[in-house]
């Protein structure tokens, strides 16, 4: 295989539980003028693959891996991706991951070590951990988002305008009894300066063996096998009255065991696709890009979450259909 440049690409891996704001800070390191070339690699658990439809649209090369947990095909899809990204070196100077929510970071980490050719052409330069400071409490009992804060280098303690400066404090504390090595920011929609996210040289081997001395030998690690995700992806146009209504009805009643919802719609034939986000009991919508001329109008919707009823959420939504 012929690579153009020697130099070894740095790389961001951006993690952190459902909804804590992850695309939110990819858009901003996308959208800033740091004079690199970004290359974007984004995960998402579930088989729509609406998080690349929320990164902005730019020039950079954005590569989506839906087809399950970045962590679990870490060996296979991965190390490919990045693999056929070296073959394009000239593209790009600088490689983001967005892992999905439900990630837990240990394998991504590990494959920058123990692939040969990840080894020798890319750096890990950090692990940026996004919290949601008024949801993580939901979420302490959670493997892979203990793992997220475990191994972050630099911890973005993200949402503070939903909670007061006693949970902060409470939160921060709690915090830095799981990581005490990271360097922590409190953000409002992830805004803070990129020169504190890229190109910091923060990740360190050693600090992660101290962590875990077997972490480069570890082949396996499980999930949480109660959270799943219902995909929806039909065509038709979702009448907006309705849509409110099921959408508000099912975060009120079933919040608690909805983690995350997103979708990308088709509402009341507007010019512009209506984007919604939901996280447990807090919801918004808003108008997203306009649809491009001859664009399939599909609508998609992902939820993800505990004892979700497919049959029953596929059937809810329909009714929103004129
Ligand atoms: N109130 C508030 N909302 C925020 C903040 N940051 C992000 N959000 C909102 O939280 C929702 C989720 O943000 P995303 O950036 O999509 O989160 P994510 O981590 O990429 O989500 P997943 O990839 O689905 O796990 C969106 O509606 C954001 O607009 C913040 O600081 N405060």
């Amino acid at each position: 295989m012929a690579y153009i440049k020697a130099k070894p690409v740095p790389v961001t891996v951006i993690t952190g539980y459902l909804g804590a704001g992850k695309t939110t800070l990819l858009n901003r390191i996308l959208t800033h003028k740091h004079g690199k070339q970004v290359a974007v690699i984004v995960n998402e658990f579930g088989e729509v693959g609406i998080d690349a439809q929320l990164v902005i649209d730019t020039n950079e090369e954005i590569l989506e891996m839906n087809n399950g947990c970045i962590c679990c095909t870490v060996r296979g899809d991965l190390i490919r991706i990045v693999n056929s990204l070296m073959q394009r070196r000239d593209k790009f100077d600088y490689l983001v991951i967005e892992t999905t929510g439900l990630a837990d970071p240990a394998p991504v980490i590990q494959s920058f070590f123990v692939d040969e050719i990840m080894r020798s052409h890319t750096e890990l330069d950090a692990v940026i951990t996004v919290i949601d400071a008024k949801h993580i409490w939901y979420h302490w009992d959670s493997y892979e988002a203990q793992e997220q804060i475990a191994f972050a280098d630099v911890v973005l303690i993200n949402k503070i305008d939903l909670i007061s400066k006693t949970q902060l404090v409470e939160l921060e504390k709690r915090l830095r009894k799981i990581n005490a090595f990271a360097k922590f920011y409190y953000t409002q929609n992830c805004d803070l300066n990129i020169d504190c996210v890229l190109g910091i040289e923060a990740f360190d081997l050693k600090n992660t063996l101290s962590i875990d001395p077997n972490f480069l030998d570890e082949a396996n690690h499980e999930h949480d096998q109660s959270i799943y995700s219902v995909a929806i992806a039909e065509m038709g146009t979702v009448n907006s009255d309705k849509l409110t209504n099921w959408l508000n009805q099912l975060t009120q009643t079933q919040g608690q065991n909805l983690f995350r919802l997103k979708g990308v719609l088709n509402v009341d034939a507007e010019d512009r696709r209506f984007v919604f986000q939901g996280i447990h009991m807090l919801l918004d919508g808003r108008p997203g890009r306009p649809w491009k001329p001859g664009e399939s109008r599909r609508n998609e919707l992902i939820f993800i979450g505990r004892s979700l009823d497919e049959n029953q959420l596929k059937q809810e939504f329909r009714n929103c259909l004129i």
